[in-house]
C-alpha cells in the first residue's frame, strides 16, 4: 500500500506542529521519520493512523483519500513505546485480541493457528501462556508487534517502539525488525529520534525540524550529503569552526577551504571527529591538546585552536600525543555552510 502526504498541515490551537509536509511512502518501503523532540513526528504518524485530523492537505492510501476512510478500516497496525499489553491477558490472548474483535470472523482454531504462527515469527514460541509481567521489555515489544501484525495490516506504524529499552536490546530488536520487514514487506512508517536506529533500519530517512522536512533520502544520501548545518549536526557529532568566505574560498584563521558557489560573508566549517588528522608540521589550524579520552577501540582527543574554538577528534588507540602538546588540525571532508 502506497501512502502519500500532500501538503499536510496540523495546528494545535495557535501552534503549528506540522507545516505543509509532502511525502511519498512507497509500497513495501520502511521509512523512518527522524527528528528532535517536538519536530512533529508523532503528529504525522497519528494523522496517517486517522487518530488526528489534518487541518490542511491530503493523505492518500493508494489512490484513495484517507480522510474518507474511518480509522478501523484503514488497515493500520500500531506499536508505540508505551502501548501497553493487556496485563491480565496472556501473551497469546494479547495477540489474539484484535482478531477476536475484528469484523473479519475467524474460527477459534484459525485464531489459535495464527497466534502460533505469529509467536514463531517474533521468536517467542512457547511463551504464549505467560503474562506480560513475566517477560522482558524487549519480549513485550515483540508481542506488541505480533499483536499489530495479527490483523494483517496494510500499513505498520511504529512510534519509538524500542524507546524504553537499553542500547544492546534495541540494536538486536532493530536488526530483527528489519528481517521481519524484509520477510513480510508491509509498508512501514517508523518514528524515532535516534539517528543510528533510523540509519540502521530504514530504506529512506525523512529528517524533520520544527514541523518541516529538512531533508529526505537513503541513509547513504543523508549521511554523505547533508544539505544544511542542522542535518549535519543532527546526524552525528560535528565540530564547527567560524569562517569567512571570500571569492569562493572559506578561511578559518589562515587556512583556506574550497567554498565554490558560496557568497562572500560569514560561514561555518563543519566536520566529523573522524575526519581530522593531527599534524605536527604546519598544515591545518593550529591547536593544542586539552585532554585525551580512551575508548574501547579508539581515542577521542579534545583540542583547542589558537582561535579559542574547541575541536574533538578520533584517533587510533596508539595516538602518542598528550595534553598540552601543540600541533595542527588537518580537516578532511570539511562542509561549509553559510550562517543563517
Ligand atoms: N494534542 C496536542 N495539543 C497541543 N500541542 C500538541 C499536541 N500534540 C502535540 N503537540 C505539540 O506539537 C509539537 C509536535 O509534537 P510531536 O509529538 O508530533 O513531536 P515529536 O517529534 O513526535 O516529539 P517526541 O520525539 O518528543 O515525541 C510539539 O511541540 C507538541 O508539544
Amino acid at each position: 500500500m502506497k501512502i502519500r502526504l500532500d501538503n499536510v498541515v496540523k495546528t494545535f490551537d495557535t501552534f503549528r506542529a506540522v507545516h505543509g509536509v509532502s511525502l511519498d511512502i512507497e509500497s513495501g518501503e520502511l521509512l523512518a521519520l527522524l527528528g528532535p523532540s517536538g519536530s512533529g513526528k508523532t503528529t504525522i504518524l497519528r494523522m496517517v493512523a486517522g487518530l488526528e485530523y489534518a487541518d490542511g492537505g491530503h493523505i492518500y492510501f493508494g489512490t484513495e483519500d484517507a480522510t474518507d476512510i474511518p480509522v478501523r478500516d484503514r488497515g493500520v497496525g500500531f506499536v508505540f513505546q508505551h502501548y501497553a499489553l493487556f496485563p491480565h491477558m496472556t501473551v497469546s490472548e494479547n495477540i489474539a485480541f484484535g482478531m477476536k474483535v475484528s469484523k473479519v470472523k475467524r474460527s477459534p482454531e484459525a485464531i489459535r493457528e495464527r497466534v502460533e504462527e505469529l509467536l514463531a515469527l517474533v521468536q517467542l514460541s512457547g511463551l504464549g501462556e505467560r503474562f506480560p509481567g513475566q517477560i522482558s521489555g524487549g519480549q513485550r515489544q515483540r508481542v506488541a508487534l505480533a499483536r499489530a501484525l495479527a490483523v494483517d495490516p496494510r500499513v505498520l506504524l511504529l512510534d519509538e517502539p524500542f524507546g524504553a529499552l537499553d542500547a544492546n536490546v534495541r540494536r538486536d530488536l532493530r536488526r530483527w525488525l528489519r528481517r521481519i520487514h524484509d520477510e513480510l514487506g508491509i509498508t512501514t512508517l517508523f518514528v524515532t529520534h535516534d539517528q543510528e536506529e533510523a540509519l540502521d533500519l530504514a530504506d529512506r530517512v525523512v529528517i524533520l525540524d520544527k514541523g518541516m522536512i529538512v531533508q529526505q533520502g537513503t541513509p547513504e544520501e543523508v549521511c554523505r550529503h547533508p544539505e544544511n548545518a542542522f542535518v549535519m549536526r543532527f546526524l552525528g557529532d560535528a565540530n564547527s569552526l567560524p569562517a569567512t568566505v571570500r571569492d569562493g574560498m572559506a578561511y578559518v584563521q589562515d587556512v583556506a577551504y574550497d567554498a565554490a558557489g558560496l557568497a562572500d560573508g560569514t560561514a561555518e566549517v563543519l566536520f566529523r571527529p573522524a575526519d581530522v588528522a593531527w599534524r605536527e608540521d604546519g598544515q591545518g589550524v593550529p591547536a593544542h591538546i586539552v585532554r585525551v579520552l580512551d575508548r574501547p577501540d579508539s581515542r577521542r582527543v579534545l583540542a583547542k585552536t589558537t582561535g579559542g574554538q574547541s575541536v574533538e577528534f578520533d584517533t587510533a588507540p596508539e595516538f602518542p600525543h598528550r595534553k598540552g602538546e601543540a600541533g595542527f588540525i588537518d580537516v578532511r571532508r570539511p562542509r561549509i555552510y553559510k550562517n543563517g
